[in-house]
This record gives structure tokens, C-alpha cells and sequence, in this order.
């Protein structure tokens, strides 16, 4: 089984009846919400949260019931891809350009899985752009503020040519290449004091589980620090 496949297979075991849950975004999270379509469909009882449009409409299409936000008091689990995983389990997300609705999701959850192949997991964050949410407006000048912080801040554009990449939000992304980023922490903090940032791709100790699909067939949870 294709290794992200098999990862998510794995976490969504973790479901039981009556959990809210949070539905992540990408091509990893794409195969957790199939695989609770399909729990549903066997007769799974849950409730779901999405963090994109895109996963919104795939699990409605599977008869996954999907709620707001005014109808719960928090959410059970989270099932989550990543772009990159560090040795602590700090997380850099964004690549499919939900970070800001998977950090609102994540944050509500009582524990968040990670779902990722092995290619995702690394000694040190930043090898992966790191995406940042911004407004529209000044987005010129908040680039080259996230610039002064020691990256390449490429504002995303659609590869269609349609112009930038919006995100559900209505925001644009900027992609920050810093190559290594030694101290995730304090760079989301300094990432978000800039005015016009929404959010930032990094989610700093949220991490509850991270489930790793191997090439060789074999899915594994990680325990800290043991990469
Ligand atoms: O953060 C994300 C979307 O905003 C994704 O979880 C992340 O980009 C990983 O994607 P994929 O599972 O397709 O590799």
C-alpha cells in the first residue's frame, strides 16, 4: 500500500463513535477522510470539522456529516498531513495552503495526528518553504518584511497563471525559504508580530501522535524524539 495511504489508514483506526472530528487537508489527509467515508458508510457515528472547502466537499460527498464550529464544544481528534516533521515533532504545514484553518482545527482539538510518509520527516525544520498567510492588502511590503528575517519570500502564485494563490480566507500565501530554521519558536513569533500576517505554517508542540508510512509497507508511531 502506497506509504501516506497506509499511514492514514492506521490513524483513522483511532476513531470511535461519537467523536468530533477534524478533517485535515492534502494528499495524505485525502486518504484518512476516504477511510472514514467508508467507516461511515459501514456504520460509523461521527461528526466532522474540515480545514478546506476541498476537504469539506470530498467528505460531504462520502456522507460524512460535517458541522460548524457554533455546534460543538471541541473537537475529539484531529487527522492532519505535514510538510515536514523535526525531531520534536514541531511541524511545518501549508503546502496545500490551509494552514491557517488546519492551525484553527488543530488548536480545538484534544490531540492532533500527523499523518506523513517518511520523505516529510527531518533532523531540522526548513528545508520545505514555510508558508505564511497574509492579507492583501500591503502584501508587497510584508513580503520584504518577512524577507528581513533571513528567507526568500515568494508570494504563491496559481500554476494554472491564474495570478496568486487565494486561499479559502480570501488571503494570500507567502512561500519562505529559509533553508534552516534553528529555532522554530521564536521565528513563529517574530513571523506573526508582522502586521498584515494572518498565520504561519508552524505549529510549535501540537502534535500529539505522528503516524509514518514507510516505503517498505510498514506504518510506525512515532515516539518523541525518535526520528
Ligand atoms: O498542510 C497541508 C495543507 O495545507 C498539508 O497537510 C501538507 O501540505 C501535506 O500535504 P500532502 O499530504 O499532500 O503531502
Amino acid at each position: 500500500m502506497e506509504p501516506k495511504r497506509a499511514a492514514a489508514e492506521k490513524a483513522v483506526a483511532y476513531i470511535h463513535d461519537g467523536m468530533v472530528v477534524g478533517l485535515g487537508t492534502g494528499t495524505t489527509a485525502y486518504w484518512a477522510i476516504q477511510q472514514i467515508g467508508k467507516r461511515v458508510q459501514e456504520g460509523l457515528h461521527i461528526r466532522a470539522i474540515a480545514t478546506s472547502s476541498h476537504s469539506e466537499s470530498l467528505a460531504r460527498e462520502l456522507g460524512i456529516p460535517i458541522v460548524s464550529f457554533s455546534e460543538i464544544d471541541g473537537i475529539d481528534l484531529t487527522i492532519d498531513g505535514a510538510d515536514e516533521v523535526d525531531l520534536a515533532w514541531n511541524v511545518t504545514k501549508g503546502g496545500g495552503g490551509a494552514l491557517l484553518r488546519e492551525k484553527i482545527v488543530a488548536s480545538a482539538s484534544k490531540r492532533l495526528v500527523i499523518i506523513v510518509d517518511e520523505s516529510k520527516l527531518a533532523p531540522q525544520l526548513g528545508r520545505f518553504p514555510l508558508p505564511v498567510e497574509i492579507v492583501k492588502f500591503g502584501h508587497e511590503w510584508t513580503l520584504k518584511r518577512l524577507a528581513s528575517l533571513g528567507c526568500q519570500a515568494t508570494l504563491r502564485t496559481f500554476s494554472s497563471g491564474d495570478g496568486p494563490y487565494i486561499t479559502d480566507n480570501g488571503n494570500y500565501i507567502a512561500d519562505c525559504a529559509f533553508g534552516r530554521i534553528t529555532n522554530p519558536q521564536i521565528l513563529h513569533e517574530q513571523i506573526n508580530q508582522i502586521p498584515g500576517v494572518v498565520d504561519n505554517g508552524l505549529f510549535i508542540g501540537m502534535a500529539g501522535s505522528v503516524v509514518v508510512g514507510y516505503r517498505d509497507g510498514s506504518v510506525r508511531e512515532l515516539e518523541k524524539e525518535s526520528l
